[in-house]
């Protein structure tokens, strides 16, 4: 029966009744469905069978999985509420919703205060204390084994609801399936567009459980800089004034976003047409964003992403290895591109279980 293979105990019935709980189901159950049919068209495989499957050992496969699925997310949820029962990180409520645009004119701006530089701090601060409690490694450790020991697609007849497989596959394998070693090298790879912006914020928007208010998907115009094709690395960053030595280029908050564990990480990926979850594994970089020796996959879900690594032509810093904020380190001329030096992001699949 559903109960045995599922070990509901009170605790979780308590809160499921809460209004967090049903919000949170509905999303679930939804894109469950969702995802089950994005990983079949992934992998050009139907998952027609999938739900009407006559094989008993595959039907009791997929509610195993649901099960731990459900258990994950029950685990999950008891975080939040955590999260949710402490009034100073309420994260559910725009602290200042008519905030204007953090200045990125030159250095002497920095210094004024101004409403939104408050905005971004509580923003980066929310953020900061929910990636302290809920870091990835930790999470990895407490994946059930099931999760880590799924045998490939292509083992199996019928697709089925299935983080476990990419799981198992891995970010490596997902990536050379995807060809994405040839997107990466090529030169003529589009421009992003309006749309596709929004298209990486909804897939976002609907596989993050990440209690962050998630700003809309507005283009800013303010930053001194506009995306070009860059030379040999495909579309780079190009300062668009002289800009001084010193000044704020990119700030990381509001449209940095955070994975906290693998399966959020692989249901954002999948969600997304194959050119752009290619885009997004190149993109994505691991930061120790609390200096506690736990990392957490960090985006940028603007043209920030189009920063490419100078080398020694590097223009750009962070002044903090937990900052997200980039400052030119020297004067920088219009139409200049910009750079930062790699280097500060390594990126360990394995120590992030991918
Ligand atoms: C954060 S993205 C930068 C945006 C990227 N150029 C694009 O068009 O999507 C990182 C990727 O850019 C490319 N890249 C960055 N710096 C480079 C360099 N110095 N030479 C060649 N490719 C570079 C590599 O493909 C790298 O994986």
């Amino acid at each position: 029966s559903a109960s045995d293979i599922i070990d509901i105990d009170e605790s979780d019935i308590m809160l499921l009744n809460q209004p967090l709980a049903q919000h949170y189901f509905n999303h679930e159950i939804d894109f469950l469905a969702h995802h089950s049919m994005l990983l079949g068209n992934f992998h050009g495989i139907s998952t027609d069978n999938a739900t009407s499957s006559s094989n008993i050992d595959e039907e009791i496969r997929r509610l195993n999985f649901l099960a731990t699925s459900l258990r994950m997310e029950l685990d999950y949820m008891r975080r939040l509420t955590i999260m949710m029962d402490n009034p100073d990180e309420t994260m559910y409520s725009h602290a200042d919703e008519s905030a204007g645009s953090q200045s990125y004119n030159d250095t002497k701006s920095e210094s004024s205060s101004n409403k939104n530089t408050s905005w971004r701090e509580t923003l980066a601060r929310m953020i900061s204390n929910t990636i302290r409690k809920a870091t990835w490694p930790s999470w990895v450790k407490a994946l059930p084994s099931e999760m880590k020991s799924a045998s490939p697609i292509q083992e199996r007849k019928h697709v089925v609801i299935d983080y476990d497989w990419v799981a198992a596959n891995g970010f490596g394998r997902m990536y050379r399936s995807l060809n994405c070693h040839n997107h990466a090298r090529d030169q003529e790879k589009p421009l992003y567009t309006t749309e596709m912006w929004r298209r990486l914020w909804d897939t976002f928007r609907k596989s993050t459980l990440f209690p962050f208010p998630i700003p809309d998907a507005n283009e800013r115009t303010d930053e001194p800089y506009y995306v070009a094709h860059s030379v040999g690395k495909g579309r780079g960053n190009f300062a668009s004034r002289n800009i001084t030595k010193g000044s704020l280029v990119h700030s990381g908050h509001p449209n940095t976003v955070f994975f906290l564990d693998a399966k959020s990480w692989f249901r954002f990926v999948v969600g997304l047409p194959k050119p752009m979850a290619c885009d997004v594994m190149e993109w994505a970089w691991q930061q120790d964003l609390t200096n506690s020796g736990n990392v957490v996959m960090c985006l940028n879900m603007d043209k920030a992403v189009f920063f490419n690594d100078g080398e020694a032509k590097n223009n750009m810093e962070m002044k903090e290895t937990t900052s997200l904020d980039f400052y030119v380190s020297r004067d920088v001329e219009k139409g200049e591109e910009l750079y930062y030096d790699y280097g500060h992001f390594e990126f360990d699949t394995n120590e992030m279980n991918l």
